[in-house]
């Protein structure tokens, strides 16, 4: 089966199988049942099957996946068996945040922060020096950049998103409440936290009306 068939659910759930065979890793686990993978997970065992057969598999009948190998080939998946270069436009609360975080760990390397606040220039965050934005055009034709974060306000978000276009980004993590409208040619991930939180209270609100099901699990 090809990847274009493959439903944005399953794409969706993939990060969340990572995790846990990280985790099982971690814990030198070297083989697992989709059984015993579906009760750490709470998810039903077809379900994990069907997930991964739509990549082809990965286990043998009755002898469970090979943990570090699925790991793995889900790590290759995801594009995490490389290094990818981003960068973070806006340095403020949260780019600043962002920027200190750790995404090493799954192959994100921040090379470099853009903004456009003079008293900013020249700070570093975990190595890396805050610049101003009018280096930034030339940064992305010296470097190979494969994510752009964005974390300005959101009247700066659609202007600037639009110059990143111009100049190659195709993949922008976009942090601002704002849609982008940007040609197919680019990705654009949204992250709200604000909206997670809404549904949080909306579960709050409505516990015990519904029951907590294994879908609305992995739906997280
Ligand atoms: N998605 C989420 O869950 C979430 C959570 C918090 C904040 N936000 C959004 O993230 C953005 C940043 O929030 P914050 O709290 O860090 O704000 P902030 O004011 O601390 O930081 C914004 C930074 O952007 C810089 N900036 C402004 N215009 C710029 C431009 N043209 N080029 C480069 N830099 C520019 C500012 O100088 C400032 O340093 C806002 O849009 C906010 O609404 C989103």
């Amino acid at each position: 089966m090809s990847e274009r068939e493959i439903s944005s659910a399953v794409i969706r759930r993939l990060p969340r199988y990572y995790r846990y065979l990280g985790e099982l890793l971690e814990n030198n686990v070297v083989r697992i049942s989709s059984k015993e993978l579906s009760i750490r997970m709470k998810v039903t065992a077809s379900q994990i099957r069907q997930d991964l057969n739509n990549f082809g598999g990965f286990g043998q009948q009755g002898y469970g996946y090979n943990v570090e190998y699925l790991h793995d080939e889900i790590g290759k998946i995801l594009g995490l068996d490389a290094t990818q270069n981003m960068i973070i436009i806006g340095a403020g609360n949260l780019g600043q945040a962002l920027a200190n975080y750790d995404f090493d760990r799954i192959g994100f390397k921040v090379i470099g922060i853009f903004d456009i606040n003079p008293r900013l220039e020249g700070l570093a965050v975990r190595g890396v020096e805050i610049q101003m934005v009018d280096t930034l055009e030339q940064f992305i034709k010296d470097h190979e950049i494969h994510v752009a974060t964005l974390t300005v306000p959101k009247k700066q978000a659609r202007s600037i998103a639009k110059q990143l276009e111009t100049w190659g980004i195709r993949a922008i993590w976009n942090f601002a409440p704002t849609d982008l409208h940007l040609s197919e040619d680019v990705c654009v991930k949204n992250v709200h936290l604000d909206e997670s939180l809404m549904t949080l209270s909306y579960n709050l609100r409505h516990r015990g009306k519904e029951k907590y099901s294994y879908k609305s699990y992995m739906e997280d």
